[in-house]
């Protein structure tokens, strides 16, 4: 079975010696809910892929790579190999990355390293800082964040599979600093208050009230602590959004695409202060694709054949932004 109790120890710790007792017993309960009173149908599959990872000792990290990379001295023999790839693959498909695991390069779904490199240069310098990343997916960023000298970073996703992909790098890392829960930002304590910086890349347009996951996300963050969003937008004049009849380039689950002007006004009258678009970017099918690692279709199927610039249900293709604002 899934060990979480060891796994999760350090965190309940630290939050208990942080005077946080109450988000600790909170997550305990969560993490009992989620991997044994009720555990997810492919939880066993999934353990027994992470299982099947080689153990390795002296591995070093590389977080400032492109793909998050892990190495050893010597090269993996034959068994180790083998054993590497029979994990890695239990654990498709792969979508957030790319990662670098002992030479075996995991080629994922999306380029997140593109993500990164648009976002990092607008935010502030995230030394020292405790972070909270919300909808981490498989973890890639939170591994760039401790890469760009985070204190401390706790990502909340609820996707279990993802979170096995997280613990195949975490695994292999005394890394005290980086953590990953099972969890919705809705599910976390409210008024934590605790964080310096907490990213939501990805997720409001899953939120069916996205002005509640802006408060939401204003009351993780300390005062004057930091926002960093990145949501699909679309052109319009200010206080327009569209909302599709149902899909959204296949994807179900997609609420409101605002424009940037809307999403100011949504953090101003949210209690943000110095809100400001610093990126907006078309998403491409070179940044979004399906690979050996993730076979499934990916956005070229999503976009209109005889138009691309259009979903297959006539929407505008995919254009994201990121804005940054601070906790007023
Ligand atoms: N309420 C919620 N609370 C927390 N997570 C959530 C919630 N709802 C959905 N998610 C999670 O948010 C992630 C959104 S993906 C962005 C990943 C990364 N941030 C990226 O920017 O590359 C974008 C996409 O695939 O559409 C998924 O992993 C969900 O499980």
């Amino acid at each position: 079975m899934f060990d979480w109790k060891h796994r999760y120890q350090p965190l309940l710790s630290d939050l208990e010696a942080n005077d946080q007792e109450d988000w600790a017993s909170q997550i305990a309960d969560q993490l009992y809910r989620r991997f044994e009173s009720n555990p997810h149908g492919d939880l066993a599959r999934w353990n027994a892929a992470l299982s099947a990872l080689p153990v390795l000792h002296e591995v070093e990290a590389d977080l400032n790579a492109p793909a998050v990379t892990l190495q050893t001295q010597a090269p993996l023999n034959p068994t180790q190999q083998k054993d590497l790839e029979t994990g890695l693959r239990g654990l498709m498909p792969w979508r957030k990355g790319p990662f670098d695991f002992f030479g075996t390069y995991i080629d994922t779904e999306w380029r997140s390293d593109w993500k990164w490199d648009r976002v990092v240069p607008y935010v502030s310098p995230l030394d020292g800082r405790r972070v909270l990343d919300v909808g981490c997916g498989s973890g890639y960023h939170l591994w760039r964040m401790a890469g760009a000298g985070a204190e401390e970073v706790i990502g909340v996703d609820p996707g279990l599979l993802f979170l096995m992909q997280f613990f195949s790098v975490k695994d292999y890392l005394s890394e005290p600093r980086v953590h990953m829960l099972p969890a919705r930002l809705e599910d976390l304590p409210p008024q934590l208050a605790c964080f310096d910086t907490t990213f939501s890349m990805g997720v409001l347009y899953h939120r069916r009230s996205p002005l509640d996951h802006l408060l939401e996300l204003r009351d993780t963050l300390r005062d004057g602590g930091e926002l960093v969003l990145e949501t699909l937008v679309v052109d319009g004049p200010e206080g327009y959004s569209l909302m599709p009849e149902d899909r959204y380039g296949m994807m179900r689950n997609v609420w409101f695409l605002p424009t940037c002007d809307t999403l100011l006004r949504w953090l101003d009258r949210t209690g943000f202060r110095d809100a400001r678009v610093v990126d907006v970017s078309v998403t491409t099918t070179e940044e979004q694709r399906s690979t050996d690692w993730m076979r499934f279709q990916s956005l070229q199927d999503f976009l209109d054949p005889d138009d691309p610039t259009r979903t297959v249900e006539g929407y505008p293709g995919p254009r994201r932004a990121t804005l940054v604002a601070s906790k007023g």
